[in-house]
């Protein structure tokens, strides 16, 4: 039942602005011993890549929420003072799934009736101001908005006979961040989480129409060792 339209919603550019970045995973397809997220990237932990993306001024976000996972949160704290990062930012302890991780972290945004809630991964250090910005502004006029790109490659789907072709037309790849009015993303985040909720859009889908925008190839989420090695190449500061 996807894309009923039962939020009512008023648009307002002046929402304050909030931010999860969930970290609460444990990146157990990077294999390398430490979550990803702490990996260094231009000598610097992924997460805090992520962490100074959202901190930009310009974006105006009033509110940053950090999600890790329960037994890393003192070694966050070492980080950031090893880094000499100063950004301010709430942590959270995560849970087993990133829908999990997300719930938690909206739970320390309980006390906001109103605003926008981007949430990021923060696996994704190289987003860019104005892809972040995109989906703050399509959130404030559609209540659901995510980013997303087109696929470059073919896409088949699978079957028992074998696999068939898709138009890639018609499909886009989802990114974050994923952008909604508080009080929708809390009615999704009250219902029971589904094995198809691999996002937030997912999560929201039932409730809203997401509004996708453009998202950029190089948001890359860091997954494997190779998307290490991409990101150092693309690193732009
Ligand atoms: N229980 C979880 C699982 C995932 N995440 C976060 O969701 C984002 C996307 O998840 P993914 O890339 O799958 O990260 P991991 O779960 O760490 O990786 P893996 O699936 O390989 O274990 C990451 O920033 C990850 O830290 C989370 O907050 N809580
Ligand atoms: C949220 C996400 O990054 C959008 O592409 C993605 O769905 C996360 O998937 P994962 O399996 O948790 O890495």
């Amino acid at each position: 039942m996807a894309h009923s339209p039962v939020h009512s919603f008023t648009p307002s550019p002046i929402a304050p602005r909030y931010a999860i970045l969930v970290a609460g995973g444990t990146g157990t397809r990077m294999g390398a011993g430490m979550p990803k997220q702490f990996l260094l990237l231009r000598g610097a932990p992924v997460l805090l890549h992520t962490l100074r993306r959202f901190a930009e001024p310009a974006l105006n976000v009033a509110e940053i929420i950090v999600v890790l996972p329960a037994d890393q949160l003192a070694t966050w704290r070492a980080l950031c003072e090893e880094h000499g990062a100063e950004i301010p930012h709430r942590l959270v302890a995560g849970g087993a799934t990133r829908w999990a991780s997300v719930k938690a972290g909206l739970g320390a945004l309980a006390g906001h009736a109103q605003g926008l809630v981007a949430v990021h991964d923060g696996v994704r250090p190289l987003v860019s101001a104005a892809v972040v910005e995109r989906t703050y502004a399509a959130a404030a006029q559609h209540a659901a908005a995510a980013a997303a790109v087109a696929p470059k490659d073919s896409v088949r789907t699978l079957s028992q006979h074998g696999s068939a072709a898709l138009n890639r037309r018609r499909l886009r790849l989802m990114q974050t961040p994923q952008t909604f009015e508080i009080d929708l993303l809390r009615r999704a985040y009250a219902m029971p989480e589904l094995p198809a909720f691999t996002d937030d859009a997912s999560v929201v889908d039932d409730l809203c129409r997401v509004e996708l925008v453009e998202g950029d190839y190089r948001n890359l989420k860091i997954t494997t060792p190779e998307d290490l090695l991409i990101a150092e190449a693309l690193f732009n500061g």
